[in-house]
């Protein structure tokens, strides 16, 4: 079978991912208008900035609330030791000094500090439990959702830009709302604040508090010019890198065979150097920008010095005002700081949002499901034509075109062509892993789309030649195909399957984990466990993709077996690569480019059919080859 692996229709519904390549999506021509394919379409846009973050919260919206409510209480209570500083100021150079007044007024600025303290205190719990709310409610629904979405979603993205939205852009979400959202919180309510108190004081020192502030934002604009466009370039090159590297780790094997080393890696190599280009470009363009902002934010007593002396010799502003804005004014232009970086993280995290929403609000497959029932579990091809992508509609050449032909309940019908000729594609219609372009693919009679999916997925088992197992045991892998199955019946799945004695052989037996973390299993041996997986789903249609090399004689024995016995008063649909091996098949249907060149017996094909006949030739001869050092592949015969 071609290209990206295919997880098993293992009773779950599970539908598998495009790895490390960008695949077209399909055409048009599905139901739901939108069509099968890209469901990002307009559902980004409307979700930016403060709301796609407040849809993203869901139901933590109380809790982050009143994270942001403590947060204010804490600006207001620590805004009272500043009032209190003004007023020891004016008690202490008082003749004679108010002494009893200043302990008071220390034993207040103490009490407003712990409560600022204890407000800060809660407003981060608060935020943190919010927030690893968020990032576990998230991660949920978007495994959820990628469970449900129709193969063509993944088409268009590869497993990098997917496992970045997954991991990196929820991890940021939390890391807002657990870190920056009570800071965001004070950040705004601090300039609120100070600024109502000091206009109430004297609005003339009001506005020499914030007379810096018109130059330091200049500054701040003019650096942030481009910068929407810096970072989605950015963007683009964490996708590329993420994508990179997991091509690069999947393929370490063919990396090291060849001797290459990550430098020479191309893209993986590339696509770090030009994120360190743009590091020192972003550094470049940014830094002086920011750092006038900087040097001029922090710079309000210059303005506040001369202001408030000239005010205060000439009698217009008391002592314990005049400390007052000292104390309390730099605060405002400081805070304004704060807020840019609030901004600024609500920036850096909305295009993750975006993401994560586009995700989210992609229509579900199951969700376009008809209500009808099959009656029986015959499968027919009715006219129907199939393209991979938007570039292909309008070639001549379609993946499918026109196919038509039944497979009877209850026989065996096997797929032949040369390489490409679509087989594949077409058994990949049956369980709706994509859907055709135009004409019919019935069940039992009844179209696959007007169907409801669940029903579909009982109906039908899949077993690819690339068998994918998930980490976790034995046990569990089978379970995916029936989550209830007792001991008994996964043993004897395993048995029929002619699994049952590597399983035990095992460290663990049927608790053995499986999968990239857990034990490594030879090719045949995957393939029997996914043989027993069908077993124990036990539905009655079989799209069947017949592995092409097996690992030796007798895994090929076993397999062959387990197969007999999966095959067994079902509907099988078998995509043929050895042609040996569905000679006996009820119906054999000749696929090539696309198309249907003929159905029959194998007698009957070989007999009329001169792409049959050819192909048959041609495995013949390949079954005879041995390989030699002398000169090229030598035949069978001609090296004895
Ligand atoms: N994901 C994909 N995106 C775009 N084109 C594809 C994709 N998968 C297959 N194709 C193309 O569709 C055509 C049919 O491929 P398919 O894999 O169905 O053939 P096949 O008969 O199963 O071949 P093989 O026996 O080599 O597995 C080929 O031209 C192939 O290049």
């Amino acid at each position: 079978m071609s290209g990206s692996a295919v997880a098993e229709v293992g009773g779950a519904g599970a539908a598998g991912v495009a790895v490390g390549r960008r695949e077209p999506a399909p055409s048009a021509g599905c139901e739901g208008g939108a069509s099968q394919g890209d469901a990002s379409a307009g559902s980004a846009g409307d979700v930016r900035g403060l709301s796609g973050l407040l849809r993203l919260l869901g139901s933590q919206a109380g809790l982050v609330s009143a994270s942001a409510l403590a947060s204010v209480l804490g600006v207001a209570v620590g805004l009272v030791p500043f009032y209190c500083v003004a007023r020891m100021a004016t008690a202490i150079y008082a003749t004679p000094a108010r002494l009893d007044e200043v302990q008071s007024l220390a034993f207040v600025v103490l009490g407003a500090l712990g409560g600022r303290v204890l407000f800060n205190a809660l407003a981060t719990v608060l935020a943190h439990v919010a927030a690893f709310r968020v990032l576990h409610d998230l991660r949920l629904r978007l495994a959820r959702k990628l469970g449900g979405v129709p193969l063509s979603f993944f088409a268009s993205r590869t497993t990098g830009e997917l496992k970045r939205t997954m991991m990196d852009d929820v991890a940021q979400v939390e890391s807002f709302i657990a870190h920056h959202f009570p800071d965001g919180v004070a950040a705004i309510a601090v300039p609120v604040l100070v600024t109502i108190a000091l206009l109430s004081v004297d609005w003339r020192m009001a506005l020499a508090s914030v007379a810096v502030m018109p130059l330091a934002i200049g500054a701040m604009a003019s650096s942030m010019r481009g910068m929407d466009e810096m970072h989605r370039k950015w963007f683009a090159l964490q996708d590329r890198t993420n994508a990179s590297m997991l091509e690069f780790l999947r393929g370490i094997h063919v990396v090291k065979s060849f001797g290459l080393t990550a430098q020479r890696f191309g893209d993986l190599s590339r696509s770090i150097e030009e994120g360190l280009a743009w590091m020192v470009s972003f550094m470049r363009t940014n830094g002086r920008g920011y750092g006038t902002f900087a040097a001029l934010i922090g710079s309000s007593l210059v303005v506040l010095i001369p202001v408030g002396g000239l005010l205060h010799v000439t009698g217009k502003l008391s002592l314990q005002d005049l400390v007052l804005f000292l104390v309390l004014g730099p605060q405002l232009t400081l805070s304004m700081m704060r807020l840019m970086f609030a901004w600024g993280n609500v920036q850096r995290i909305e295009e993750g949002n975006a993401r994560i929403m586009v995700v989210l609000l992609a229509p579900d497959l199951v969700a376009r499901g008809g209500t009808k029932l099959p009656a029986h579990h015959g499968i027919a091809f009715r006219e129907v034509s199939f393209s991979y992508g938007e570039e292909e509609r309008g070639k001549a050449k379609e993946a499918l075109s026109r196919v038509s032909f039944e497979v009877e309940a209850g026989k065996v019908t096997a797929l032949v062509g040369p390489s490409g000729a679509g087989k594949t594609t077409l058994a990949r219609l049956v369980p709706r892993l994509w859907e055709a372009t135009s004409g019919r693919v019935e069940v039992g009679g009844v179209d696959v789309k007007e169907m409801p999916l669940d029903v579909l997925l009982g109906k039908v088992s899949v077993v690819f030649q690339e068998v994918f197992l998930f980490h976790g045991s034995v046990r569990e892998n089978l379970r995916l195909a029936k989550p209830d199955a007792t001991e008994a019946e996964i043993v004897q799945a395993c048995k029929a399957a002619r699994a049952d004695e590597f399983v035990l052989r095992l460290p663990m037996g049927y608790g053995t984990p499986l999968g990239e973390r857990g034990a490594r299993l030879s090719g045949g041996e995957k393939q029997r466990l996914s043989i027993a997986r069908a077993l124990l789903k036990d539905a009655p249609i079989l799209v069947l993709d017949e592995a092409t090399a097996f690992a030796d004689a007798e895994n090929e024995a076993l397999i062959q077996e387990a197969l007999s016995a999966l095959c067994q008063g079902r509907t099988v649909l078998v995509i043929a690569h050895r042609l040996a091996s569905v000679a006996s098949a009820d119906k054999l249907v000749v696929l090539d480019e696309g198309e249907v060149r003929d159905q029959g017996t194998h007698e009957e094909l070989l007999g009329r059919c001169a792409l049959y006949q050819e192909l048959f030739a041609h495995q013949s001869e390949a079954a005879a080859w041995v390989l030699s050092t002398e000169g090229s592949a030598a035949d069978a015969g001609g090296a004895a």
